[in-house]
């Protein structure tokens, strides 16, 4: 698939991984709505980005994609700005153990919200000619971190919800829309600051040195790898129902599923 004249929706696209996705797309050709909660950071970054690639090529949606309708709309505007859409990355996420029915909401809800806004916009069974989705889960969800068990449980949910709804997407309809996971291990940015404070990690603040020391042995990775995978996940075509890990140690590699034996 080549990016040349397509058109991408990414959430949490102001800074950090969604931001790397962002830049990303856009050197590769594509045009690019970035929705995100933070207006200043949004608008700074769609500033930044007007100057790197050009004015018409990235628009800045201001969005809590956790509000249904608003994300309704973000969908709606880019599609009216932009005239199609092919690639939707639910990747807007937080690490709020403390507010955790809020990490429940961002983390998991709004990225079945945007899964199924997305296959209005591109699915065939909708008139329309097809794309790619990537929902970003974590190797949280392999880990089974006993200091983050709200975070982690959304991101088991992520894989859990893509791949069955991929499955469908193959098997029963005829959507021509692939779907994809993709999870980091840990990666320098803004959410991996939020282990340090009481007000997003609640009584697992008092694990934060352990944290530290579980960084250190696996290492943090930078997003514009990350970014690396997304594209890979969009351009090979023969991908659909993966499920990507991005580790220090190994790598972009893929997790494999043993087949179900009756
Ligand atoms: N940084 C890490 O170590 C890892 C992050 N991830 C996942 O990657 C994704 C991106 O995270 P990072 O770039 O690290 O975080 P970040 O905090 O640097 O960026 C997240 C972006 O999402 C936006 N956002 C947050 N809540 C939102 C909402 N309700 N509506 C719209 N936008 C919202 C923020 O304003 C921000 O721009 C998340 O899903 C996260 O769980 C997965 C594995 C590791
Ligand atoms: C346990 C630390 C909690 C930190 C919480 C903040 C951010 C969350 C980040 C993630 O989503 C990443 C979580 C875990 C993955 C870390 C490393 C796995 C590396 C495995 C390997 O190299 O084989």
């Amino acid at each position: 698939m080549s990016l040349h004249g397509k058109v991408a929706l990414v959430t949490g696209g102001a800074q950090g991984i969604g931001r790397a996705g962002v830049e990303h797309l856009l050197e590769n050709g594509a045009k690019v709505a970035l929705v995100d909660l933070n207006q200043s950071v949004g608008e700074e970054c769609k500033s930044d980005l007007d100057g790197q690639f050009g004015e018409d090529n990235c628009i800045f949606i201001q969005c809590d994609v956790t509000d249904a309708r608003k994300l309704r709309d973000a969908f709606q505007n880019t599609v009216e700005k932009f005239g199609r859409l092919d690639i939707v990355i639910n990747n807007a996420g937080i690490n709020n153990e403390k507010n955790w029915e809020k990490t429940i909401e961002v983390n998991l809800t709004s990225v079945i919200q945007g899964t199924y806004l997305a296959l209005e916009h591109m699915s065939k069974e909708y008139g329309k000619e097809g794309g790619v989705i990537i929902n970003i889960s974590s190797m949280a969800a392999f880990l089974h971190s006993p200091h983050q068990p709200v975070y982690t449980a959304t991101k088991h949910g992520v894989i859990g919800f893509s791949r069955a709804i991929a499955q469908d997407a193959s098997e029963q309809g005829n959507y021509g829309v692939r779907i994809n996971t993709l999870c980091p291990a840990f990666v320098d940015t803004q959410l991996l600051r939020t282990v340090e404070h009481e007000e997003t990690m609640g009584k697992f603040v008092k694990y934060k040195d352990e944290f530290k020391q579980r960084m250190d042995k696996y290492g943090v990775l930078k997003p514009s790898l990350i970014a690396e995978g997304m594209l890979r996940m969009i351009t090979d075509e023969s991908l659909n129902g993966a499920v990507m890990k991005i580790t220090c140690s190994k790598g972009i590699h893929f997790h494999t599923y043993e087949p179900l034996s009756a």
